[in-house]
């Protein structure tokens, strides 16, 4: 199993890292611009392996994609992160160009790769690798909602007291300080419903803190997080590299699910072998479907800054 990360920042590098320490992909490839930046990422990573216990090769390339060669997953974590006081949405005029430019030289030494999409806007990046690019829909995937869903999962232990193990959750829509849906209705302590342990406010206040938990780690550390979007590519990467049938909420196209079509956007979805193996249409409340309708015109607004 090859997988290559492009972008060897410090999304990129901590998804090979995470990649690696789980011990399942024979070899990760970190690709970059910057010259020998990912080649020093790639041995600072290496010499881990014997700490760490991993048998995964990394290796680093500057722009050079013939040695992305027959990878069978590629990440795309290339291009600016946002700063304090920004959206997501303000990074597009850069990182447009540059997604294109990367999923096209990908697919030139990989034609049958599953590409995972990390680039902000994630969604909109996601829906640009499917226009420019002739890949069917269940190869190109956008990593977001399994970010968020963690996010959730971290405020609910903090709102319940409770160890984040006892906690499930999920958030859908799109990857966005406004347009990100946490099924608060469907969150669960051990199966038991939050609602049965949390008030009305407390419950408010987790949806609107997960809603930002970009920006308040933008804040903080002057520029975008990185250890839990490693985290969290590594986990859709081994869902599908060891075909393990996993739900995660990921940015896909719909054509009519959810009542949505021609957009790219985080629903739930079962990843294996094949990349997205099925869409799961789960029931949604009449003011949940309000907010996805709401989510949707945000994320269709942003791809039409697209010049396509
Ligand atoms: N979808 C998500 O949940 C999520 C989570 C975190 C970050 N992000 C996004 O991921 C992106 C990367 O964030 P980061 O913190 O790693 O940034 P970073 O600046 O640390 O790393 C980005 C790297 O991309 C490289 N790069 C730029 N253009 C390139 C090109 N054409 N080819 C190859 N490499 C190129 C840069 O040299 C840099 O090393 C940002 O757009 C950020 O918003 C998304
Ligand atoms: O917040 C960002 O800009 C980066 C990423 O999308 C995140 O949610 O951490």
């Amino acid at each position: 199993m090859k997988v290559t990360v492009v972008g060897a920042g410090a999304v990129g590098a901590s998804c090979a890292e995470y990649i690696a320490m789980k011990n399942f992909a024979s070899e990760v490839v970190l690709l970059d611009i910057k010259e020998g930046y990912a080649e020093g990422k790639a041995m600072d990573l290496m010499q881990t392996a014997s700490l760490n216990g991993f048998d995964t090769k990394i290796t680093g390339s500057t722009s050079d994609y013939s040695k992305t060669a027959n990878s069978d997953i590629a990440v795309i974590t290339s291009g600016i992160p946002r700063k304090p006081g920004m959206t997501r949405e303000e990074l597009i005029g850069i990182n447009a160009g540059i997604v294109k430019d990367v999923s096209s030289n990908l697919l030139k030494h990989s034609p049958n790769a599953i590409i995972i999409v990390v680039s902000n806007p994630m969604d909109t990046m996601t829906y640009l690798v499917h226009k420019t690019t002739d890949i069917p829909k269940h190869r190109i995937i956008g990593m977001g909602g399994a970010l968020d869903s963690a996010r959730f999962k971290y405020r609910l232990a903090e709102a319940l007291g409770a160890p984040i193990s006892d906690v499930d959750g999920m958030v859908i829509g799109g990857h966005s300080d406004t347009g990100m849906v946490p099924l608060i209705r469907h969150a669960t302590r051990n199966s038991v419903k939050v609602s049965e342990f949390l008030p009305e406010d407390k419950m408010k206040w987790v949806v609107e803190e997960t809603k930002v938990g970009g920006a308040t780690l933008t804040k903080l550390l002057g520029t975008s997080a990185w250890y839990a979007p490693g985290a969290a590519v590594s986990g859709l990467v081994q869902a599908i590299a060891c075909d393990q049938k996993k739900m995660f909420p990921c940015s896909t196209l719909l054509e009519g699910e959810f009542g949505l079509d021609d957009i790219c956007i985080g629903v739930p979805v079962i990843l294996g072998k094949n990349g997205i193996e099925k869409v799961v249409e789960i029931e949604l409340s009449d003011a949940e479907k309000t907010k996805m309708k709401e989510s949707a015109k945000g994320v269709k607004n942003t791809n039409g800054l697209l010049q396509l």
